[in-house]
């Protein structure tokens, strides 16, 4: 199809409209092209119809689902609380509507995999999770680095997920949901195999984590080929957002996040340097406009999902491995294994096939 065949601009339904949402609606109402927000809905009404006025020829709507299957909208982006997700998802699938859903899919693998048959049956992909990390410059460099076989064979990966402060709300198990998630995807993305088990050590709670919150928090992932990760989650630093992701390989190692913006190697001639964003939005703000402005181009096309996203699948296997992590949470760092479901047959998992 060419660009004078186009449909004209994407018109997307916003569900859920917080932090992230209304940070998702600014970027396609101002830096997306081809696109415009059509509907928002939250759960708080007022904010959504705040929203909607500022937003030319944008109606709030009061229930999610009249949002996402309304005549007036072509395409959904979900950004409400992930507990909420599954069932927008299988909405939005059941009238055949692509959907970008914010991570995570689905907090229960039985739901997360409920949409990925639902998926299967609809028989074209129409599903992609927000993994954004995989938009980053520097995630695309390091994948395509190991790919090269430039590091040699990676054996470690060592990660580092800070945020400055979580919500009020925020307890142990989101911990592992809302944010250890990220890294679960990215481990899967880079190594492009799956992990078989999680453990997880508590050291001492700071004195900046909300009573009974166990931040700091150490995951330790193990891959099917042997691999290990550490995943240090610290969540009340009060500091800044800094994600890093160090691949140790036989013949070096390169990491993501000590000079934003790019990838930073310790090989020969190698250097760093530093600096930290407040928050996730200033720090991904270039990988959530990759991610939208691929969407919108792949699903005017009337492909559905774009090549590069994280599929509903890759949604699933992000979902069993936090329920094992979670109960890991309870094991006083004895391992608790992964077990994926059998793929099945489909367009999300042929997808995920072609990403490897
Ligand atoms: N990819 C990322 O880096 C990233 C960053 C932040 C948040 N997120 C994800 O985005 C989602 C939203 O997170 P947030 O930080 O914006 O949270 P938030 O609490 O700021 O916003 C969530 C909004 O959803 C509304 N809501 C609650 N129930 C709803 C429902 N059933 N239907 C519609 N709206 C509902 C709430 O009123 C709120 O306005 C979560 O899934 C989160 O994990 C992703
Ligand atoms: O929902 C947010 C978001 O996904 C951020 O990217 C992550 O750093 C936070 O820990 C999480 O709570």
């Amino acid at each position: 199809m060419d660009a004078t065949t186009l449909p004209p601009d994407l018109r997307v339904a916003v569900v859920g409209v917080g932090v992230m949402g209304a940070d998702h609606v600014e970027r396609l109402a101002t830096r997306t092209k081809f696109a415009r927000v059509s509907v928002v809905n939250d759960f708080d009404t007022a904010k959504a119809s705040r929203l909607a006025g500022t937003v030319p020829g944008c109606r709030a709507v009061e229930d999610p689902f009249e949002a996402i299957t309304a005549d007036d909208v072509d395409a959904v982006l979900l950004a409400s609380p992930g507990r909420f997700h599954a069932e927008q998802v299988l909405a939005a699938l059941e009238i055949g509507r692509p959907v970008l859903c914010e991570k995570p899919l689905a907090l229960d693998p039985a739901d997360a995999l409920q949409v990925v048959r639902r998926e299967a049956e609809h028989g074209s992909p129409l599903v992609s999770v927000g993994f954004m990390r995989r938009f980053d410059r520097e995630h695309e460099e390091l994948r395509a680095s190991l790919a090269a076989g430039e590091l040699g064979t990676p054996l470690m990966v060592h990660c580092k997920h800070r945020n400055a402060s979580v919500p009020g709300h925020f307890d142990d198990r989101m911990m592992v949901y809302d944010s250890a998630v990220h890294e679960v995807d990215s481990v899967r993305y880079l190594l492009g195999e799956e992990i078989v088990s999680a453990s997880v050590l508590k050291p001492t709670p700071s004195e900046n984590a909300p009573a009974g919150l166990h931040d700091p928090m150490l995951v330790l992932f193990r891959t099917a080929s042997g691999r290990v990760v550490t995943d240090e989650l610290h969540l009340t630093t009060s500091a800044g957002y800094e994600v890093r992701t160090e691949v140790v390989g036989s013949r070096g190692s390169a990491t993501i996040g000590l000079e934003v913006g790019r990838l930073t190697t310790q090989l020969p001639g190698g250097r760093w340097g530093g600096s930290v964003h407040a928050d996730f939005r200033p720090r991904f703000r270039d990988a959530y406009d990759v991610q939208l402005q691929r969407w919108v181009d792949a699903v005017r096309r009337g492909e559905g999902v774009d090549p590069t996203s994280a599929t509903a699948w890759d949604g699933y296997a992000a979902a069993v491995v936090c329920e094992a992590t979670a109960r890991a949470l309870d094991t006083d760092g004895a391992p608790v294994p992964v077990e994926l479901a059998t793929r099945p047959p489909g367009p999300s998992s042929d997808h995920h096939e072609e990403q490897r």
